[in-house]
């Protein structure tokens, strides 16, 4: 099921309604910026099918989104045996977590609802007290985001100063997250201090996330924006109004090497060029120290037709071969800082990463 509501103020990309037997509401992100519409998810496949064609998107969220998708997941199975709830269990958690393999918060999410399942499994207790268990997990996952992303906020503001040009790419921002952002959240939090910036916005193709989404909520705060295609950044960087890029991250390996949205590494490189810091705002959730650099970071292949039909009409011929890779990895020497809620990790080592991740 889907409503719509005019878009004046910034909403909750995520809530979920209800207790044990609720339902998980979405911001359709397809769908900005011309509609606001939110769908109803009131099964797993719904949830499934949501972060898999991204109406649900950005690290956080996904795992945000995955947390609420077991909870109705379990729906059908609170009134079965203990072996068979467990059972679903396991099947919910193992479908969520194949509906797209880049970003790590799904699979952090995902493994703490395990946790707190073998927690309350180990204290005896029923199904529905477990599955209660489950959605205080996946509502505390939700509300501290919104702590983390103001965090990440105050931290990033200190980096930059009034007058400056930041460039992202993709949209890191409220909708990314339970609210307010990461790489956005500096943005707004530099503007609610009263600092004048102006952001330059990537327009992230092919599936446009910052001229869809981050130029709208930039526009829906009133803060000064640029939008530009992808192969302007040189160029505007060049003429000098950029002092900073600012970029979110799916994935960040032990060394910092940081997969995000597919033409991060390259606006990386732009900004070396022209010896301008870049830096990757992203919560402890997004850290994968099982990795120990970002050549084992999953990159997700999309399917061409976002490619030969991504404008919404046909862009290139039908048989012609496309690659489209939604990520890509940006080596930890192109980055100057790694913005967390606990500070910002600078410079960027492996031995400053592990220190302030396990605080
Ligand atoms: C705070 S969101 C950080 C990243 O998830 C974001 O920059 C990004 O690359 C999202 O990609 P998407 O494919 O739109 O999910």
């Amino acid at each position: 099921m889907t409503t719509s509501t005019p878009h004046t103020t910034a909403p909750d990309p995520i809530r979920f309604v209800g207790e044990t037997d609720g339902h998980l509401v979405l911001i359709d992100q397809t769908k900005l910026p011309v509609d606001l519409v939110h769908i109803e998810c009131r099964d797993v496949e719904t949830v499934w099918e949501a972060i898999k064609m991204l109406r649900v998107r950005g690290a956080p969220a996904i795992g945000i989104a995955a947390g609420y998708g077991v909870i109705v997941g379990l729906q059908t199975a609170v009134d079965q045996s203990a072996d068979q709830f467990e059972a679903r269990f396991h099947e919910v958690v193992e479908y969520l977590a194949g509906s797209r393999p880049t970003a790590v918060n799904l699979f952090w999410a995902l493994d703490r609802l395990k946790a707190t399942y073998a927690a309350e499994k180990e204290a005896g207790k029923s199904p529905a007290d477990i599955h209660q268990a489950l959605l205080a997990e996946a509502r505390f996952i939700h509300e501290d985001d919104r702590q983390v992303c103001r965090a990440i906020g105050r931290h990033g503001a200190e980096l930059i100063g009034s007058g400056n040009g930041i460039l992202t790419h993709c949209n890191a921002g409220g909708l990314a997250t339970a609210d307010y952002g990461t790489a956005l959240a500096v943005m707004f939090t530099c503007h609610d201090q009263g600092k004048s910036i102006h952001v330059y916005v990537d327009e992230t193709r092919p599936l446009l996330q910052g001229s869809r989404l981050t130029a709208w909520e930039l526009v829906q705060r009133d803060i000064p924006a640029t939008l530009i295609c992808d192969n302007m950044a040189a160029q505007v960087m060049k003429e000098g109004r950029v002092n900073a890029v600012i970029t979110g991250a799916d994935r960040i390996a032990a060394n910092g090497d940081s997969a995000n949205k597919i033409g991060t590494y390259g606006v990386a490189l732009l900004a070396k060029a022209h010896g301008i810091p870049f830096y990757i705002a992203a919560p402890i959730s997004t850290f994968d120290l099982t990795l120990p650099n970002g050549d084992g970071i999953p990159i997700e292949q999309r399917d061409p037709v976002e490619i030969i039909h991504g404008m919404g009409k046909q862009t290139a011929p039908e048989n012609v071969q496309v690659y489209n890779p939604a990520f890509d990895v940006t080596p930890a020497e192109l980055i100057a800082g790694i913005i967390t809620e606990k500070g910002v990790i600078s410079p960027v080592t492996p031995e400053n990463i592990a220190q302030t991740t396990a605080s």
